[in-house]
């Protein structure tokens, strides 16, 4: 008897706690796993809620259990899979049928999925899903792309069981196609640059002042309550203050420091490099995490260069109030860097993304969610078609105030040989921008020189060629 309203496929970490959280909404949900043993477990473990679950074993069962028109969410390994799994579905569902991919797809995947169902009957939606396991559970924030069409037949669910920030749920359409996906590899891109510079503040304090775990999770739980209130500051100071039952230290001081990575920072990157809008907090931070993984090489390096040891960490006055500004001025940067690059793609690709609500929508239940988004929410309501987040009044004045702080923390951590690629990813990036005379005529002057390329001269339009004497 089809009587479940909604489908999910794949009971991993995601998909089994997104189960749970639209079967706590009320909404009877048919759930199915390729390794029938979790959807036993699963069932097995969903308690009160078990009577609004109904587990599948084939994929028959499970398109047989929901009611037609069937909204089907795939939350399974990203990539091959999910073509795996809609090549399987495609054959036992009816027209008007939607199918839901609710993993980190790339987006130029999705866009491919959805030309290629465009013509079957079936609807298909990339759905960006962010909060980890605790908010697949209780509320993730959900970038939805698709047709606006499908986005009305599912919205009531979706809507249902995201965050709600000020009671407004944490979910939107964003446009069509790709838009969900390309705004959640954005999303995670910046989570990637808010990550790194934490790390890097961290690393300051752990190599430069000495400073222990449990002391250093008191200055992260401080900076929680100011303007750098937000969950990776909240889980940084938990992180910190974790013992090891094993060794009795810290727990953060016996993991192995090389970071993993799944793909949607380094399409952050990529797709910003495609479009020529510059991420360069972003990129630093996959480029971090992918030395951080040399882990043989890096420790050849400090023994044929030598680990420079090159004293304490001194700014004078008060060091933790300089990094917690330098920190927040990092963010700027890296926020403003992610914006840029979805404006640019809302172009290229057509979207019409609402900046204003996507801030919105990151402001609960995603893991950037942060005070600092809703004050970005309210900057790009205010001024929408602003060309860059520290363009609005608000940033410029972030900008202007943390600015002495980040130069200080940086310059300082470079004359110590502390590692900062992101932090100072942030200070170029601000300096260069606010340049309005910068270095590139003479690399305008060096291609005109080695391959007449041309270039514009400030006291008119149209293209020249220098004098060059290539002979000497
Ligand atoms: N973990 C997180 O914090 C977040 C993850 N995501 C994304 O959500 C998706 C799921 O992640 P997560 O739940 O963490 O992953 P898990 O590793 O916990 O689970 C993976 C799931 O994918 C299924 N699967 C793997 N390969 C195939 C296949 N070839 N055919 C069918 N099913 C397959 C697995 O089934 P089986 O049991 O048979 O192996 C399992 O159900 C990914 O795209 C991930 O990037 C998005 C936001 C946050
Ligand atoms: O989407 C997420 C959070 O928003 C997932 O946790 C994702 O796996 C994080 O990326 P990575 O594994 O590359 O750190």
């Amino acid at each position: 008897m089809a009587s479940a309203e909604i489908g999910v496929i794949g009971l991993g970490v995601m998909g089994a706690n997104l189960a749970l959280n639209i079967a706590d909404h009320g909404f009877d949900v048919a759930v199915y796993n390729r390794t029938e043993e979790r959807t036993r477990e699963f069932a097995a473990g969903a308690g009160e809620l078990s009577s609004k679950i109904i587990p599948t074993g084939s994929l028959e069962e499970f398109v047989a259990a929901i009611r037609p028109p069937r909204p089907v969410i795939i939350m399974i390994k990203a990539g091959d899979p999910v073509d795996q799994q809609i090549a399987a579905l495609k054959p036992l569902l009816e027209n008007n049928d939607i199918i839901i991919d609710a993993g980190n797809a790339n987006f130029r995947d999705t866009m491919r999925r959805f030309e290629e169902l465009k013509d079957t009957g079936l609807t298909f939606i990339g759905m960006g899903v962010s909060g980890g396991e605790e908010g697949a559970r209780f509320g993730p924030s959900i970038m939805v792309g698709g047709t606006e069409a499908s986005w009305n037949r599912v919205s009531d669910v979706i809507n249902a069981i995201s965050a709600k920030f000020n009671d407004e749920p944490c979910a939107a359409w964003l446009g069509e196609n790709g838009a969900g996906h390309f705004v959640k590899t954005i999303h995670n891109g910046i989570e990637y640059a808010d990550m790194q510079m934490i790390a890097e503040i961290y690393g300051i304090m752990r190599d430069g002042m000495d400073m222990k775990a449990p002391e250093m999770a008191g200055v992260f739980d401080a900076w929680n309550s100011g303007p750098l209130d937000s969950f990776l500051v909240e889980i940084t100071s938990k992180v910190l203050a974790t013992g090891d039952d094993k060794t009795g230290k810290p727990l953060v001081d016996v993991i192995l420091d090389a970071a993993g990575q799944k793909g949607t920072g380094r399409w952050s990157a990529i797709e910003s490099q495609q479009m020529a809008v510059p991420a360069s907090a972003i990129e630093a931070a996959v480029g971090a995490r992918s030395l951080s993984a040399m882990t043989g090489l890096r420790a050849e390096a400090e023994e044929l260069l030598g680990r420079p040891d090159l004293g304490r960490f001194e700014v004078g006055g008060n060091a933790a109030a300089l990094l917690e500004q330098a920190l927040l001025a990092g963010k700027v940067a890296a926020y403003a860097q992610g914006f840029a690059v979805m404006a640019a793609a809302s172009k290229e690709f057509g979207w019409n993304l609402p900046m204003p609500i996507i801030a919105k929508i990151w402001r609960a239940g995603c893991i950037i969610r942060s005070r600092f988004l809703d004050e970005i929410s309210e900057a790009f309501t205010k001024t929408p078609d602003v060309a860059n987040l520290v363009m609005t009044p608000e940033f410029s004045r972030i900008v202007k105030e943390t600015d002495t702080a980040l130069r200080t923390v940086v310059a300082e951590a470079v004359r110590k040989g502390l590692p900062v690629p992101a932090l100072s990813s942030a200070v170029a990036y601000f300096d260069q921008l606010r340049r309005a005379r910068g270095t590139a005529n003479l690399i305008q002057a060096q291609r005109d020189f080695f391959g007449a390329h041309g270039f514009e001269r400030i006291d008119g339009k149209g293209e020249n060629h220098g004098p060059w004497n290539m002979g000497n």
